[in-house]
């Protein structure tokens, strides 16, 4: 199988280079008219992949939205998670794992590589255990041609002091996190893109030197539509890096729902502007 960035560039080329997020919040699942519930969840994840994955490259299930209903919830993320497969897309499981390195290579077996409770093509992850922690994730995404997103520089205002902090050689920590990134997608894939992309937001004005720092990652870009940032940010803060950035809209598309005809709109002008914008 060729890797998470080979197949995601392809999908991009042939759909769209977003990544559309499935967040179903007690807010979105009313707004549907779907009960707040595992079931409700489910029915939302399916919704939303049958009417846009014709159009959809990356589809993100925020794992939250169905942890909260337990047992349940994690039942209907698997249907979803399929429901992606089926649809010829990717999945990104927004799952944000953290740990240090023993207990990471548990979540390895959770989510990475097709024995995996819940399979993904690629996951989120932490990095506050520091980089080294998450070494045998990165072994086992590089085995099974899976990506990983660490969290880099968040789209949310709070996470900019600890974000921006400078270590006594200049660098921020988000600076530093970058460098280690880019040093673990060579040693796994040489000059060519690794499996280890970052998360920067798109809301955030003083990413150029953290992207510059990322050559060999995909970026994934949050923060399009509902927390305030369009495409053209991305565009304009991203620069040159844009155009292996996949930008992440949740609500900005889910809240032209629950009519399908209404959701591919919205899916299809987000896709137009990101095909222009950023290549
Ligand atoms: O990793 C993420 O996806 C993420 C990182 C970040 O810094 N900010 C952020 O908003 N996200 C996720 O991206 C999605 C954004 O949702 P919307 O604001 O509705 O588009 C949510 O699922 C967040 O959990």
């Amino acid at each position: 199988m060729p890797s998470f960035a080979v197949r995601y560039f392809e999908i991009a080329a042939r759909r769209s280079p977003l990544c559309v997020g499935i967040d179903p919040g007690a807010e979105a699942l009313e707004r549907w008219n779907l009960p707040v519930s595992a079931e409700g969840a489910r029915e939302f994840g399916l919704r939303l992949v049958e009417a846009t994955g014709d159009h959809v490259g990356v589809f993100k299930p925020q794992v939250a939205f169905f942890e909260r209903f337990g047992p349940k919830g994690f039942v209907a993320l698997a249907d979803v998670m399929a429901a992606i497969q089926a649809a010829g897309a990717l999945c990104l499981s927004d799952c944000k794992r953290l740990d240090i390195d023993h207990t990471l290579v548990a979540y390895a077996d959770a989510w990475l590589g097709e024995e995996a409770g819940f399979p993904s093509d690629a996951i989120t992850v932490g990095a506050y255990t520091g980089a080294g922690a998450l070494r045998p994730v990165v072994t086992r995404a590089a085995e099974h041609e899976a990506g990983l997103f660490v969290l880099v520089r968040s789209s949310n205002p709070h996470g900019t002091g600890l974000q921006t902090a400078r270590h006594a050689d200049g660098r921020t920590v988000a600076e530093e996190l970058a460098d280690e990134i880019t040093a673990f997608n060579r040693e796994i894939s040489g000059e060519a893109t690794g499996p280890i992309g970052a998360v920067v937001g798109a809301t955030a004005d003083d990413v150029l030197s953290i992207l510059d720092r990322l050559p060999q990652s995909l970026i994934l870009a949050p923060g399009v539509g509902a927390q305030g940032a369009t495409i053209a940010d991305i565009a304009r803060r991203f620069g040159p890096h844009a155009r292996r950035t996949l930008p992440a809209v949740s609500r900005g598309v889910h809240g032209a729902g629950p009519n399908a005809a209404a959701l591919v709109e919205a899916v299809l002008k987000l896709s137009d502007e990101a095909a222009r914008l950023l290549d």
